[in-house]
C-alpha cells in the first residue's frame, strides 16, 4: 500500500483508539498494534478470527560442519512431531485456536506415506536439503526461486479460505548459521556479534560457528554483492526462501503475518531488502533468546511484540502473539467511546474550558 494511504490509516485508526473510554495513549503497544492491523485490513474494524500457522521444514547441508547441538536427523522427526501433535507449536497452534500448516520444502529424510497423507501437510520439497555453503552456493537460483514460490502458494492459499492473519516458523537444524550468515552479510556485521548458540553450543562450537560463516562468506561476497536474493541463494535455507515468500506474497495480498524468532527474522530481513514496504504488514511476534536478535530488531526498527525468553523456533513465539494481536482487535472493535458510554472525556473538557476562557479574554 502507498506509504500516505497507508499512514493516512493509521491516523483514522489512532483517532478511534484516541475517542475509546481510557487516557489518550494508556493500552500502550495494544494499541500500535491495534492500528497496524486496521490500517493494513483498511478497515477500522479489523477481523483476524481465522488464523494460520505455517511451519516451513528443510535440512541443511551446513549442518555437517559442526555448527549445531543436535544432530541434523531431529529435522525429520520433528516434523513427524508436528504431524502427530505432540510438539510445542502443535499445543500452541491449538491453544490460540489456530490452524497450522506444516510444509516440507527441504527435508533430507524419507517420510512415510502415512505422515504425507495428513491434511495439514504439505510436500512442497524442492531438493533433499541445501548444499554446505561453507563449500558452494546452498541452493541453485532456480531451487531458491521454486522455494519463494512454496511461500507465495500458501499464502494464497490462506487468502482463498479467507484466512486473516498468518504466522511464519520453522524447523532445521543448522538454520541458526544461515541465518546468522545472511544477518551478517546482509546488515554488514561481524560474524562473531551475531553468532549465538543455536540450540545450545557451548562456547567453542560458537566461535567454530562464526568462523564457518565469516569462510563462507569471504566465499559467496564476489557472486552476491549486496543483493539480498543472491545472499539468500548463496547462504540462506529453503525454509528461509520459502518464509521470504510468505511475506512478499502477504504484502501483496495485504494480509498481516507474525514474524516468529531469530531464523523467521531473517527472512523478514531479506523481505524488507527486495520490498521495504512489505514492513506494513509484519508483526515481530518476540525477541528471542538468541543473542543477536536484540540487535537485529533494532537494525530493522522492529518492536517485538514478546520477550518471554524463549529460544525454539517453530512459530512458538509468533503463535503467543497471536493472542495479544486477538486482544488489540477486540479493543478496536468491541471497545465504547466516550460519547456512546457516556463518559466524560477530562482532555476535552479542559480543552473547552481552556478555550472558553481564552474567549472570555478577547
Ligand atoms: O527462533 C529462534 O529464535 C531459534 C533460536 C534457536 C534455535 N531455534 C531452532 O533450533 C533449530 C536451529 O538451531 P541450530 O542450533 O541447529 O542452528 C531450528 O529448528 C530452529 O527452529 C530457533
Ligand atoms: C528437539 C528440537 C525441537 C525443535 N523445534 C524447533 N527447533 C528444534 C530443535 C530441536 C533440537
Amino acid at each position: 500500500m502507498q506509504k500516505e494511504v497507508f499512514s493516512d490509516l493509521l491516523k483514522q485508526a489512532q483517532h478511534k483508539l484516541d475517542r475509546k473510554t481510557k487516557p489518550v495513549g494508556s493500552l500502550g503497544k495494544l494499541e500500535t498494534l491495534a492500528a497496524q492491523l486496521a490500517a493494513i485490513q483498511g478497515s477500522l474494524e479489523p477481523n483476524i478470527d481465522k488464523k494460520r500457522m505455517l511451519i516451513f521444514a528443510a535440512s541443511h547441508g551446513i549442518a555437517a560442519e559442526g555448527v549445531s547441538a543436535y544432530p541434523p536427523e531431529v529435522t525429520g522427526q520433528m516434523v513427524l512431531n508436528f504431524l502427530n501433535g505432540g510438539a510445542a507449536i502443535n499445543v500452541l497452534s491449538r491453544h490460540g485456536k489456530m490452524n497450522l500448516h506444516v510444509i516440507d520444502v527441504g527435508v533430507d529424510v524419507d517420510l512415510s506415506d502415512s505422515a504425507k497423507e495428513a491434511s495439514n501437510f504439505f510436500s512442497r520439497r524442492v531438493t533433499n536439503g541445501t548444499k554446505s555453503f561453507l563449500r558452494e552456493p546452498a541452493m541453485t537460483a532456480e531451487e531458491c526461486e521454486a522455494a519463494l514460490k512454496a511461500g507465495y502458494e500458501q499464502v494464497q492459499l490462506a487468502h482463498e479460505q479467507q484466512v486473516r492473519l498468518l504466522g511464519i516458523g520453522e524447523m532445521g537444524i543448522g538454520n541458526t548459521t544461515a541465518a546468522a550468515a545472511l544477518f551478517s552479510a546482509l546488515l554488514n556485521i561481524h560474524p562473531e556479534e551475531i553468532v549465538g548458540p543455536g540450540t545450545g553450543l557451548n562456547e567453542a562450537g560458537v566461535r567454530h560457528k562464526a568462523l564457518v560463516i565469516q569462510k563462507a562468506l569471504d566465499l559467496h561476497r564476489e557472486k552476491s554483492g549486496a543483493d539480498p536474493v543472491a545472499w539468500l541463494q548463496h547462504v540462506g535455507g529453503l525454509e528461509i526462501a520459502a518464509m521470504t515468500g510468505v511475506i512478499l506474497e502477504a504484502y501483496r495480498l495485504q494480509m498481516p503475518v507474525v514474524v516468529d524468532g531469530f531464523i523467521a527474522t531473517s527472512a523478514a530481513m531479506v523481505a524488507l531488502q527486495i520490498e521495504p514496504a512489505a514492513k506494513q504488514i509484519c508483526f515481530f511476534g518476540h525477541r528471542s533468546n538468541e543473542k543477536a536478535h536484540r540487535l537485529v530488531l533494532e537494525k530493522l526498527d522492529a518492536n517485538p511484540v514478546l520477550d518471554l525468553e524463549m529460544r525454539l523456533g517453530e512459530g512458538t513465539g509468533a503463535a503467543l502473539a497471536m493472542h495479544l494481536l486477538d486482544a488489540a482487535a477486540k479493543i478496536m472493535c468491541e471497545m465504547a467511546t466516550f460519547d456512546t458510554a457516556g463518559v466524560s472525556d477530562s482532555e476535552q473538557d479542559a480543552n473547552k474550558q481552556a478555550r472558553s476562557a481564552s474567549e472570555k479574554n478577547d
